[in-house]
């Protein structure tokens, strides 16, 4: 997969995809990333980027024509189409299912906005989708870039050593939160690992896992879970913890 982001920082981006993951998969050749910096195609001395928003009000605006020349540059680095994604608060938020659907796609370009955004005549002539990490007002739409990437690069076929790993994350095969991971030492002053996880009893232990999903999804993120959808053995493993804690 290709990722062009489009920031007036892009060396932010490099690093934070660098290591790890994200960076194993760039070294694998699972994924390549190229920066573009609109700045660098500003006209003027002053190669201005931004000014100042037309009905008043504090801050800056993103220029059309920087923006439109780095897009058309990146555009034309590689004959694959190319989903044009802006990353901001008033985008729909990212979700697992966004991140799967965007990790099959041959390209991404990821807009980074700064100040208080970009022109609106730019985002409707040349954004497919605007998305949000969250409801929170970052500095620059950088980190958000940087969020995607992660979340897209991990899931590249062969980013991960362990493949199950990918699937048992949370929100990805079942939508449901991940259940609690345990190592050495079996014995802590933090207390002890559950004998189930010693027993070598693989269907009991994949039983448990997925009753503490069920369990902390209902618990901490009930508006993921619709209960009268679970199946059978799910509504089973609820009613047994339910029954366990005498509820
Ligand atoms: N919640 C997010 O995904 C997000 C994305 C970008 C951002 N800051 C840059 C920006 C500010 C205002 C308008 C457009 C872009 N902050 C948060």
């Amino acid at each position: 997969m290709r990722i062009d982001v489009v920031s007036l920082f892009p060396d932010f981006i490099d690093q934070a995809a660098a290591v790890g993951v994200v960076g194993r998969a760039r070294e694998r050749g699972l994924l390549t990333m190229q920066g573009w910096n609109p700045r660098d195609y500003a006209e003027g001395n002053y190669r201005r980027v931004d000014d100042r928003p037309f009905g008043g009000g504090p801050g800056m605006v993103m220029l059309i024509e920087p923006l439109r020349a780095a897009l058309a540059a990146a555009r034309a680095a590689d004959p694959a189409p190319v989903r044009v994604i802006y990353m901001s608060p008033q985008g729909r938020p990212l979700t697992q299912a966004k991140v799967r659907e965007l990790a099959a796609l041959p390209r991404l370009l990821l807009l980074c906005g700064r100040y208080e955004g970009v022109d609106e005549r730019f985002l409707q002539a040349e954004i497919d989708e605007e998305l949000s990490i969250g409801d929170y007002v970052l500095s620059g739409g950088e980190l958000a870039a940087a969020v995607v990437v992660d979340a897209v690069a991990r899931l590249q076929d062969g980013a991960l050593g362990d493949a199950e790993s990918a699937v048992q994350d949370s929100f990805e095969g079942d939508g449901l939160l991940d259940c609690p991971h345990y190592t050495r030492p079996v014995e802590h002053d933090m207390g002890r690992v559950p004998d189930v996880l010693l027993s070598g009893n693989h269907a009991e232990i994949a039983k448990w896992r997925r009753q503490q999903s069920l369990v902390r999804t209902l618990e901490r993120r009930p508006d993921l879970i619709d209960e009268t959808a679970l199946g059978k053995a799910d509504r089973r493993l609820l009613a047994a913890w339910r029954a366990e804690q005498g509820g």
